[in-house]
């Protein structure tokens, strides 16, 4: 059970860190929050809501290991190495596509709505 406790820990850790240092992790948050609003605000059904919370776990979680593979090859390669680039862009691209899909399933959920 402490084992657990302690895993918690260091997750919380690690969000913690992403959260001071990652202007883009903040805004996804600020980003969920308003959806979340508008959410309530256009009475969203329960599969809408599935459907959208799971967009704020794609994006974030995204988010979250392209942020450690940023920290990882920025230890493992501190000069510079195309292949050290080429990761980092793949990550990045990875973050930029699960956000693209996001906005279109919000998109889709919330323009009929808002008509
Ligand atoms: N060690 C490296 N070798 C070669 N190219 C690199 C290296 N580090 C970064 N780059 C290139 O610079 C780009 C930006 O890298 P950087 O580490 O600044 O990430 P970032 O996307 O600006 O993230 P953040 O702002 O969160 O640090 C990478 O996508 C990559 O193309």
């Amino acid at each position: 059970m402490k084992k657990v406790v302690r895993s918690f820990g260091f997750a919380g850790k690690g969000i913690a860190w992403s959260f001071r240092t990652q202007f883009n992790f903040r805004i996804h948050i600020i980003a969920a929050l308003l959806v979340t609003g508008l959410g309530w605000w256009v009475r969203l059904s329960l599969t809408e809501w599935v459907c959208v919370v799971l967009c704020f776990a794609m994006v974030m979680v995204t988010e979250m290991v392209n942020t450690a593979i940023e920290v990882l090859v920025d230890l493992v390669s501190p000069g510079y190495h195309s292949k050290a680039g080429l990761v980092k862009d793949i990550a990045a691209g990875a973050v930029l596509i699960s956000a693209i899909l996001a906005a279109i399933i919000g998109c889709v959920i919330f323009i009929p709505k808002l008509w």
